[in-house]
């Protein structure tokens, strides 16, 4: 199996996520190619040649935002068919803010409005991942390993 993983994240915690979620996609055996989406990757590309597909942000704004690192792929996202492929997001965020990882909510809404089929629960993390969140991260991995 195949993951394909986009990222934003301006100060660290997210991308210390996804290189979680890449080891242990890799232990398991898994093809995975992560994308960091400030170098401008496009939908159609991103979109294709894997089983799975990952989409991973911290939240912006004071009630929830797509951060602008990502903001072009989310707006490119807007109607584009995803029927049959399978996804997964997730997040970084603060619980002292209002809308906790509102982006994880936004992209899962868009992304299942687009037609694509959630093959994991969405992960929302408190800041950098901790012990609990890293054995999430894992189940995560698992579970993208073992979805059909
Ligand atoms: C300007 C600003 C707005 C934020 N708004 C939210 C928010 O609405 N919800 C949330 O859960 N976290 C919010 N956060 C917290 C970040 O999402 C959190 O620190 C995240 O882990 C940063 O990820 P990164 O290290 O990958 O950039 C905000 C942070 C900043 C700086």
């Amino acid at each position: 199996m195949s993951t394909k993983i986009v990222f934003t994240s301006a100060t660290g915690n997210t991308k210390e996520a996804v290189e979680l979620l890449e080891e242990a996609l890799q232990d398991l055996d898994q093809d995975v190619e992560v994308f960091d989406a400030e170098d401008g990757v496009e939908v159609d590309e991103f979109f294709d040649g894997a089983d799975n597909y990952v989409v991973a942000s911290w939240s912006d704004g004071d009630n929830g935002e797509v951060p602008g690192g990502i903001v072009d792929f989310y707006d490119d996202l807007d109607g584009y068919d995803l029927s049959g492929k399978k996804v997964a997001v997730l997040g970084t965020g603060d619980t002292s803010y209002p809308h906790f990882c509102a982006a994880v909510d936004i992209f899962e809404k868009l992304l299942t409005a687009d037609g694509a089929e959630l093959a994991a629960p969405s992960l929302k993390i408190e800041l950098a991942p901790d012990d609990d969140a890293i054995a999430k991260i894992k189940d995560l991995a698992k579970t993208l390993a073992d979805a059909d």
